[in-house]
């Protein structure tokens, strides 16, 4: 049954890359993504079909109108029916007279007519199960005053009946997070009360094909030629780490038997205290201050001006692009800029001056996804295939797509009503509409560039970059105001008593410890005596594993498996933690 939608879906992806404005073609593949247990792609499909057809009632205001092939532009016939393209009366005549050399004819008013209802359905339906209620509320007014415009028996309409169920869906969430009581009205609802982020599954599609089998001894001796550059004592090893998912879950406290096969750092000789083991430069960076005084490419500090060498305009013409160097202006230009040189203007906008600081961390992710975006069209490389990005952890999650299909799974939600194994952070903004604002303003058709860019694509970036990248808080309001993604670097596993520290500057480096840096083990026993373990000697013995730390390992064990729960997955159980937290 699941390989049934697969196929499908395969098949109605195919045609879309053939038909990209097509609206029946993106209603198709929302239901066939809605029923494989993605409401998020469902949502994000929807969305597209929608766009498309605005343009079909207001086509000044739209940049990208919504046509459909009636011939296949290499063999010359018609393509087979959509689902949803029912014949219209009328439809063989207009097709004549609106064909053009492309094969394509406008989408028509009666065809708007028959699909728009469905479409803001199933938008509604995939947002309210990811959680972003304050965007599944507002399309939710919008959908059902369009209904009601359409149709004048609304009680016997399926998609207003839908509609309205998802709505009052919203109005008991809104009274749970407000003081609001009894009957509430639609238009009494302050939609920023709403959350707007939600989440999505964190899986490697069955359709992704990117993905390496990272380790395979061939792409393992990919990853240390590599390594051999940056880190000569070091090499990529395939190693047995607990299984923290669930783990912060109190029933999962003793689940210890679990081991996730991963990749680590290792020593390949002796390693001296306080020697630099690791120096890895990357363009994958963002950072969310405009009008910066950092290099646009490497993100080191800009040089001063009456510097012997100082720093470099973009020969473009783009004013706020400044490099600290001729070396990384050059490079930019190959690895991201290129495409993007000329479009500044738009692009400054996106995903900067995060009124809310709660969110300045979310965006840093989205200006990190348009900065793998413009890579991806500067090398003219699929995003998933960028050399920053192909060999990096997701951190992706069981999904039984199996049991989905069959009704396993369909009903098991959280106290917030998302399922609990959604765990990729998943919003309207972040992932669906921001994303299309960067390929638009990168003067790239989000629509025909769907090959490249399509939001399973989006999805499966933000899962690495979640799971890999580094920040740097800002020094005016501890805020995040800094993010790269190293991919050697980040391949260095965590321990709350680790035996390197790491520096990012222009650079990041990794530097064994010395005897003065190794953690100290402190532990409080019930009997209120206070227990400490001698700190380690420095310095890092052959075939020893490079430990980074994800937190800062000067607080208490609770504090520090907080701070690291989100890159870890779940709870540490590092020796150190388990000793400390009276485990072992
Ligand atoms: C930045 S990656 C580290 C490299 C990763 N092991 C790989 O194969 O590429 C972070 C992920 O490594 C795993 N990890 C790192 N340190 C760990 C630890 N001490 N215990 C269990 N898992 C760990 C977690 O799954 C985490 O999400």
């Amino acid at each position: 049954m699941a390989a049934q939608l697969l196929q499908g879906r395969a098949a109605k992806t195919s045609q879309l890359y053939k038909d990209p404005h097509n609206p029946h073609l993106y209603l198709d593949r929302a239901r066939l993504h809605e029923q494989l247990g993605f409401p998020d792609l469902a949502a994000a499909d929807a969305y597209r079909a929608l766009s498309l057809l605005e343009s079909v009632v207001d086509p000044e205001g739209c940049e990208f109108h919504a046509r459909r092939r009636v011939k296949d532009p290499v063999e010359g016939v018609t393509p087979p029916q959509t689902q949803t393209g029912v014949p219209i009366e009328g439809e063989q005549q207009e097709e004549k007279e609106d064909d053009d050399d492309d094969g394509t004819v406008g989408v028509t008013l009666e065809e708007y007519n028959s699909l728009i209802s469905e479409v803001y359905t199933i938008l509604v339906r995939g947002l309210m199960r990811c959680g972003c209620y304050r965007d599944a509320y507002e399309f939710g007014v919008r959908g059902i005053g369009l209904i009601r415009q359409l149709v004048h028996d609304t009680a016997n309409s399926a998609a207003h009946v839908a509609l309205d169920e998802q709505m009052e869906r919203i109005k008991e969430i809104y009274k749970s997070r407000t003081a609001a009581e009894g009957n509430i009205e639609l238009d009494a609802i302050d939609s920023a009360r709403l959350p707007a982020q939600g989440s999505a599954r964190r899986v490697l599609y069955p359709w992704n094909t990117q993905e390496p089998d990272r380790r395979s001894p061939e792409e393992l001796e990919f990853l240390n030629k590599r390594l051999e550059k940056v880190a000569p004592k070091c090499e990529v090893r395939a190693v047995a780490l607990p299984a923290l998912h669930d783990s912060t879950a109190p029933e999962n406290a003793d689940a210890d038997t679990e081991v996730s096969v991963q990749l680590g750092l290792f020593a390949k000789e002796d390693i001296a205290a306080d020697e630099i083991i690791l120096r890895e430069t990357s363009l994958l960076t963002a950072t969310n201050r405009l009008h910066d005084d950092l290099c646009d490419a490497c993100n080191a500090p800009l040089p001063e001006l009456s510097a012997a060498e100082p720093p470099v305009a973009c020969e473009g013409g783009c004013a706020d692009t400044i490099f600290c160097s001729q070396d990384c202006h050059d490079t930019a230009q190959q690895v991201y800029h290129g495409a993007i040189c000329g479009l500044e203007d738009g692009l400054e906008s996106i995903g900067k001056d995060i009124p809310d600081p709660k969110d300045k961390a979310d965006y840093l992710y989205l200006l990190l996804l348009g900065r793998a975006l413009a890579m991806s069209a500067t090398q003219d490389v699929h995003a998933l295939d960028l050399p920053e990005v192909k060999y990096i952890w997701g951190d992706f999650h069981d999904f039984d797509i199996d049991a989905f299909v069959n009704g396993g799974d369909q009903t098991k939600t959280d106290a917030s009503g998302t399922p609990p194994d959604f765990s990729l952070p998943f919003s309207f903004q972040l992932n669906i509409l921001q994303p299309t604002r960067f390929l638009e303003e990168m003067e790239i058709d989000p629509y025909a560039s769907l090959p490249r860019y399509d939001t399973w694509v989006l999805n499966t970036l933000y899962a690495k970059f979640r799971g890999t990248a580094s920040g740097r808080l800002s020094t005016w309001d501890g805020g995040p105001e800094l993010c790269a993604v190293h991919p050697l670097w980040c391949l260095a596993n965590h321990s709350c008593d680790p035996n390197v520290r790491w520096e990012w500057g222009g650079e990041i480096t990794f530097r064994a410890r010395t005897n003065e840096e190794k953690a100290i083990w402190t532990r409080t026993l019930p009997n209120g005596q206070v227990e400490s373990k001698p700190a380690g000697a420095g310095g890092i013995r052959k075939d020893t594993e490079i430990l980074n730390h994800y937190c800062d390992i000067g607080l208490p064990v609770k504090e520090r498996r907080e701070w690291a729960c989100g890159a870890l997955g779940g709870n540490c159980r590092c020796d150190r933690c388990q000793w400390e937290a009276l485990e072992v």
